[in-house]
């Protein structure tokens, strides 16, 4: 593939950008290589400013479950743009969109909208200190919640792609606040809560692991993790950033039911715009200001572009029945998959849920981190490369979740599973 205007681009951008680019992943260093420029993106398809055109399977890292710029989006933008672009007042699309949260997401009883998942996370964490009146906050290896300070320890997504689990930066204080747990032991959980329960102010989970691969929990322990938390009276919170609106209407908490006190939001909500939010309980979400003593603001929260795009998505994924669609595309990728994998002999896991995916390259049960890093990283390399080769675009690091949108099509899964099979033979 030729890459002439991406380089020349790169080099530019190494300049004035630090590393060349505005979030690590994207810097393909887990690859071996430089990354792409990308001129447009429609639908399953990106084209990158050399003209090369690829099926992917990063979806803007989540947002894109209609396919990029999908006409509903566009048009709900364009049209939002008429009237204004922010207002910093209230305005009708944030209770449209609050409401929506509200109807959707079992557990959630009153929302405040904010401009990423990290402030999401980050804000859900101040939320549950302030309501407790406690600081320890528990977090799990290899869970990424965005880059809070307090929760960059131990971290997945680029803090594990560039070997960085924790950052410079973060001072000890603050990460001392942060218990770190093994994900998938409970055991472990019930023993620090016997120890110093009344200390704990929260304990934040991803519903499903989705920065170090895609991990599962074990039969038990997202309720094993509600019941410890209400025994003790710490706030549970559930990372849905990814999940939410992606697995289901309600995401995880949907699926497993359970019932979290918080829960992070964002992407898909966004519709491709930079929107978070978190929500939960009305007695602990009433703690913020204006009302409550726990201080939270935003100049853009509530953006009328940003909500008008997302309100689309949501409304168009309802309308289309998108994510009954996007488990039959999952299923026949899945099965593809299996299937190559047993013709080669190869013992790799697959994880899936719904339109979210991972091929492991080991063949160790996926349980938690330690499990994840026994993957063959050269081997992934190798993978990566080929599949961009034939015009595949999957994500530039084993420790990220593949997305299929609803605009994939299954001859898009089928021509992604020849390519699998060739790169594959290459390893
Ligand atoms: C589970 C999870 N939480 C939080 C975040 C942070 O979101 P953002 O990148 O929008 O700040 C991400 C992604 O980055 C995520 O995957
Ligand atoms: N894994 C990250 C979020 O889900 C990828 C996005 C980023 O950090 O740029």
């Amino acid at each position: 593939m030729k890459r002439d205007i991406s380089s020349k681009l790169f080099k530019a951008a190494k300049q004035v950008i630090p590393g060349g680019v505005n979030s690590p992943v994207r810097a393909f260093k887990n690859v071996d290589g430089d990354p792409f420029f990308v001129r447009r993106a429609m639908g399953c398809r990106i084209e990158d400013v050399d003209g090369n055109e690829m099926i992917d399977y990063v979806g803007t890292w989540g947002p894109a479950i209609l396919g990029h710029a999908p006409e509903c989006v566009v048009e709900a933008v364009q049209s939002a743009a008429k009237e204004g672009v922010s207002f910093g007042t209230p305005n009708p699309y944030e209770v449209d969109m609050a409401e929506t949260i509200v109807d959707w997401v079992p557990s959630v009883e009153k929302v405040r909208m904010v401009n990423s998942g990290t402030e999401a996370t980050m804000s859900a964490i101040r939320l549950a200190r302030g309501f407790t009146g406690r600081d320890k906050v528990i977090k799990f290896v290899g869970c990424y919640h965005g880059h809070v300070d307090s929760l960059l320890v131990a971290a997945g997504s680029g803090a594990l792609t560039h070997g960085k689990p924790d950052s410079a930066g973060v001072p000890a204080s603050f990460a001392a606040e942060t218990i770190i747990l093994p994900y998938n032991d409970i055991e472990k959980v019930n023993a620090v809560f016997a120890e110093m329960g009344d200390q704990i102010a929260a304990v934040i989970v991803e519903s499903y692991p989705a920065n170090a691969g895609l991990i599962f929990p074990k039969e038990g322990y997202l309720q094993g993790l509600r019941d410890i938390t209400a025994k003790h009276g710490a706030v549970f919170i559930f990372d849905e950033v990814m999940t939410g609106f992606r697995v289901a209407k309600g995401g995880v908490q949907e699926l497993e039911g359970i019932t979290p006190d918080l829960t992070a939001m964002g992407k898909v909500i966004g519709g491709g715009l930079p929107v978070g939010a978190f929500g939960g309980k009305a007695e602990i979400m009433d703690y913020l200001a204006p009302d409550g003593p726990v201080y939270q603001a935003g100049t853009l929260s509530g953006n009328p572009l940003a909500m008008a795009a997302g309100l689309a998505q949501l409304r168009e994924m309802e309308r289309q029945d998108g994510y009954a669609k996007l488990d039959q595309l999952g299923a026949r990728l899945e099965a593809g998959v299996r299937a190559l994998l047993q013709e080669k002999s190869l013992d790799y896991q697959f994880n899936r849920v719904g339109s979210m995916f991972c091929l492991f390259f080991t063949g160790e049960e996926i349980v938690d981190l330690d499990s994840v890093m026994t993957a063959d990283t050269a081997a992934f390399r190798k993978f990566f490369t080929e599949m961009l080769e034939q015009g595949v675009y999957t994500a530039p690091s084993p420790y990220e979740t593949g997305f299929i949108s609803v605009s994939h099509g299954e001859a898009e899964i089928d021509r992604t599973l020849e390519a699998m099979s060739a790169a594959l033979a290459k390893i």
